[in-house]
């Protein structure tokens, strides 16, 4: 089986009621196919961070491969009824929705990308019928994976090069929030993660070591941890903390010492509780004293980026971490606020009308355009990303605008090296992008990190990495603004 499978079964109605009223009003009115672009961009980094990691375009290609509706589909919308106890759903708009097939352009931000606020991570273009009906799949998928890639790629930077573990299944939001976790995690960094149907669907690594109940079933510590070696000689790990932490530590020792007599080693012992600090240098001290180097610690309790930060700074002697509710449920900030919005309109002359939603607050007014997304860089540091329509060329030297403080402008030279971030995907409801393995995507998490300036990773108060609207787009986007409060005015 392969994870693709969780979008096998039509989920077309994976997506809000008032998505398939819009469609059905869109098909009254003549506009379903009337050519939209719309984006799906954040506006504030997750955590109070610098930086997020985007995750998720896989799982969005999955299901938009398999988008449609099927017979039962139908018949469930067949069945609803408005207030008058009417058919909400007309006959002749559910055969529409029948026969609709996916036939949209998409572009993207490759997972594992570091983006940065307003950037839209998709770009979707077809018929407005279609892009509406997207909205909220979309959203849930790159929404929380994008969040949980942020997470873990924030702990993976604490943790300074050790090895970190998931193990947040059991606390995560529901089934689903379980994978998709740990597949974004994995892209964030983390190394392994004890959901074997995620390591089973995904391709990562799976680890563990026992619960505490293994102990408690034996009369004896001590032949708890024997037992289990006997099973596991090469492939066990005790859990210490039970009872009493340092002599667990001690009867861990004696079993390891039985052990190497038998020609294995013990792989580590683990800390799930108390002062994790005193216990690691302890339990380090022990160890390499009864002439067990080799023998790693690993810790486990409520950890998070911050206290593995402190316990680093404690001197704490921990070589691997287990993670679990702070990963995956993104303790500190459960959601991402990414919103997709409608940014142009084909018109009937042919010509794209630029479309914004007005907010009180400028940083929330939306970008109009076919946008792109271009990233400067220097010989080791990201420069600056360009927001820009795909309409304008950008001109040789470009000048960026930061559209939540005007008078913050920098002039990108010709000479820069650049790229453009989004990516074709989908050319007429087809895919026509190499999907590249979940290795290789982590593997880009952790170059594109290396390349943010350390200012821009730090968690307190981090610098701010300049992104700008393209001037053209900016004057563009502030005349419509204009337009639209003059209108809305009477002026
Ligand atoms: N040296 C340390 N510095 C800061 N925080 C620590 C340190 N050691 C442990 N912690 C954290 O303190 C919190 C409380 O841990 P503690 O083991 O005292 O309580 P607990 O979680 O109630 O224990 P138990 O798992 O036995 O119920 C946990 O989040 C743990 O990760
Ligand atoms: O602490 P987390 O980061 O969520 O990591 C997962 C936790 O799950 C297990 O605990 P268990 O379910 O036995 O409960 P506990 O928290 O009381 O130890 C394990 O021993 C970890 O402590
Ligand atoms: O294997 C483990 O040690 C483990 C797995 C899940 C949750 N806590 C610990």
């Amino acid at each position: 089986m392969k994870f693709t499978s969780r979008y096998a079964t039509s989920l077309a109605l994976f997506t809000d009621m008032y998505q398939l009223t819009m469609a059905q009003a869109y098909w009254k009115k003549g506009m379903a196919e009337q050519e939209a672009v719309f984006h799906l961009y954040f506006r504030k980094h997750p955590f109070n961070g610098g930086y997020t990691v985007c995750a998720g375009l896989a799982d969005a290609i999955d299901y938009l491969k398999e988008f449609r509706f099927s017979p039962d589909d139908i018949a469930y919308l067949g069945s609803l009824k408005g207030s008058q106890q009417q058919p909400l759903f007309e006959t002749e708009f559910l055969a529409y929705l029948q026969n609709l097939t996916f036939t949209c352009q998409v572009d993207a931000i490759p997972e594992g990308t570091v983006v940065f606020p307003n950037e839209p991570l998709l770009r979707i273009q077809g018929p407005i019928l279609q892009c509406q009906l997207l909205e909220t799949p979309l959203l849930t998928i790159i929404n929380f994976q994008t969040l949980i890639a942020t997470k873990a790629a924030r702990l993976v930077d604490a943790a300074q090069g050790d090895r970190i573990i998931e193990f947040g299944m059991r606390r995560a939001q529901g089934p689903d929030g379980a994978l998709s976790a740990a597949r974004a995690a994995f892209i964030g960094g983390i190394g392994a993660t004890s959901n074997l149907l995620a390591g089973r669907y995904f391709d990562i690594p799976v680890k563990g070591t026992h619960a505490h109940s293994w102990v408690m079933s034996f009369p004896e510590e001590q032949d708890a941890f024997a037992a289990y070696a006997e099973v596991f000689p090469h492939d066990s790990v005790f859990l210490v903390d039970t009872y009493n932490t340092l002599q667990g530590i001690k009867k861990a020792i004696m079993v390891a010492k039985q052990l190497r007599e038998k020609g294995a080693e013990l792989l580590g012992i683990r800390l799930d509780s108390g002062d994790l600090a005193y216990l690691s240098k302890e339990g380090r001290r022990m160890l390499d004293e009864a002439g067990l180097p080799e023998v790693s610690i690993l810790a486990s309790n409520d950890l998070d980026e911050y206290l593995i930060q402190s316990l680093k700074l404690q001197g704490a002697r921990i070589d691997t971490w287990g993670i679990g509710t702070k990963l995956v449920t993104a303790y500190d900030q459960p959601a991402l606020g990414g919103v997709y919005k409608l940014a142009a309109l084909r018109g009937t002359d042919g010509h794209w009308e630029y479309k914004l939603k007005l907010s009180e607050q400028l940083i929330k007014i939306s970008t109009p355009g076919i946008l792109q997304v271009r990233r400067y860089y220097g010989t080791q540091n990201f420069i600056a990303d360009m927001i820009y329509s795909e309409e304008q060329p950008v001109p040789t030297d470009a000048t960026i605008i930061d559209p939540a403080d005007v008078t913050r402008r920098r002039t990108l030279s010709a000479d820069e090296d650049f790229e453009n971030l989004l990516v074709p995907v989908f050319r007429n409801g087809k895919v026509v992008y190499q999907e590249p393995d979940l290795k290789t995507i982590q593997a880009r998490t952790r170059q594109q990190i290396s390349q943010l300036h350390e200012s821009i990773r730090r968690f307190l108060n981090p610098h701010l990495y300049p992104v700008g609207l393209e001037e053209q787009l900016f004057k563009e986007k502030m005349e419509i603004i204009l337009g639209i409060r003059n209108k809305e005015t009477g002026q």
